[in-house]
């Protein structure tokens, strides 16, 4: 049983206690009612994991817990084979005792765009959007995030989430199994991130309130998503599926993006980086035995996903509020 008890203590104690008049409800809610299938069965692998001596966590430039001869053999082979029960893992790598989970996607590199344009994270509260397994969240502590909370409805990376942290323990770094419409306008954080999700989202500038009604006065959304070229009037809305992606709903331009920005009350718009995403970025690894972006994308033309749209380029923005 997930346990948000110490969590709850740490708010009443921080600029987030005002959230305690909602969340319990809603936590307690979703584990008697929203719990997946396979819930019990991943927590019966979460507990199997065993209590090791992490002799040093790094999360300045990766995300590595303990060495390898910090553990037996026996130890290696047996956190090897409980995480791989977690597949796919698609965000990441992790170093865990010396064991290199080789994500899907090296969300390193996403991290190393955007990271000297932000504002510096040293004593911020944070809050991360559909922060996937949570792998930006320790980079975020790494920077010397006060206070990191990150959001994701998906209960496979909510569990490998809670993987890492048996290692790393940081109570400082918290994964809530929520979505952005579950959020109540917290006003509260320093710095909101909110990537690769708005193309997932089915009323785009509602999510941009949402993200906005996070903020303190004068705090920093970094937003990063799919755009398309164009100018500020091109949004491209795809058909059925996107790089096979079924729930994808709205790509718009970089100046479109912006527009629809300043529309909603955001000020000092820029785009600090676009990129297209390469296939040493997102390729398919020993821990997802599912396809990855080579599949998605068009086998005689990688300029084009399979359905024949623009492949995907994705770009950064941070504004203020
Ligand atoms: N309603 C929702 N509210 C919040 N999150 C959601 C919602 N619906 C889906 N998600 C979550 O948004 C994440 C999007 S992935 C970006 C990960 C990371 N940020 C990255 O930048 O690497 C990108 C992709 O899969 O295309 C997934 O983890 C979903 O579970």
């Amino acid at each position: 049983m997930i346990s948000y008890n110490r969590f709850y203590q740490k708010i009443a104690e921080n600029r987030l206690s005002h959230w305690l008049n909602t969340l319990p409800a809603q936590l307690t809610h979703w584990q008697k009612a929203n719990l997946h299938g396979e819930f019990a069965h991943w927590q019966k692998t979460l507990d199997a994991l065993p209590k090791t001596l992490v002799s040093n966590v790094e999360l300045n430039t990766q995300v590595k817990a303990g060495e390898r001869e910090d553990i037996n053999d026996g130890e290696y082979k047996r956190i090897e084979n409980l995480l791989k029960k977690f597949k796919p893992w698609r965000k990441g790598p992790y170093h865990i005792h010396g064991l290199h989970i080789d994500t899907e996607w090296r969300s390193d590199f996403k991290w190393d765009r955007l990271k000297d344009h932000i504002s510096p994270l040293k004593d911020r509260y944070v809050l991360d959007i559909g922060c996937g397994s949570g792998y930006h969240l320790w980079r975020m502590r790494g920077e010397h995030a006060k206070f990191v909370v990150g959001i994701d409805p998906t209960q496979l990376f909510l569990m490998q989430f809670n993987a890492i942290q048996h290692f790393i323990k940081d109570d400082n770094v918290n994964l809530l199994p929520l979505g952005v419409e579950d959020l109540p306008e917290l006003k509260a954080f320093d710095t909101v991130f909110a990537m690769g999700v708005l193309y997932h989202r089915r009323s785009p500038i509602d999510f941009l309130y949402q993200l906005k009604s996070q903020l303190t006065k004068g705090g920093e959304l970094v937003l990063e998503t799919l755009i398309v070229d164009g100018d500020e009037n091109t949004v491209l809305v795809p058909g059925e599926r996107y790089a096979k992606m079924r729930n994808v709903w709205f790509l718009p331009s970089a100046a479109a993006m912006c527009a629809w920005l300043e529309r909603v009350g955001f000020k000092n718009i820029r785009v600090v980086n676009t990129d297209i995403t390469a296939l040493d970025e997102q390729r398919k690894t020993q821990w997802i035995d599912t396809e990855s972006l080579q599949d998605f994308l068009d086998p005689n033309d990688s300029s084009k996903t399979i359905e024949g749209y623009p492949a995907p380029k994705r770009a950064i923005f941070i504004a203020n509020i």
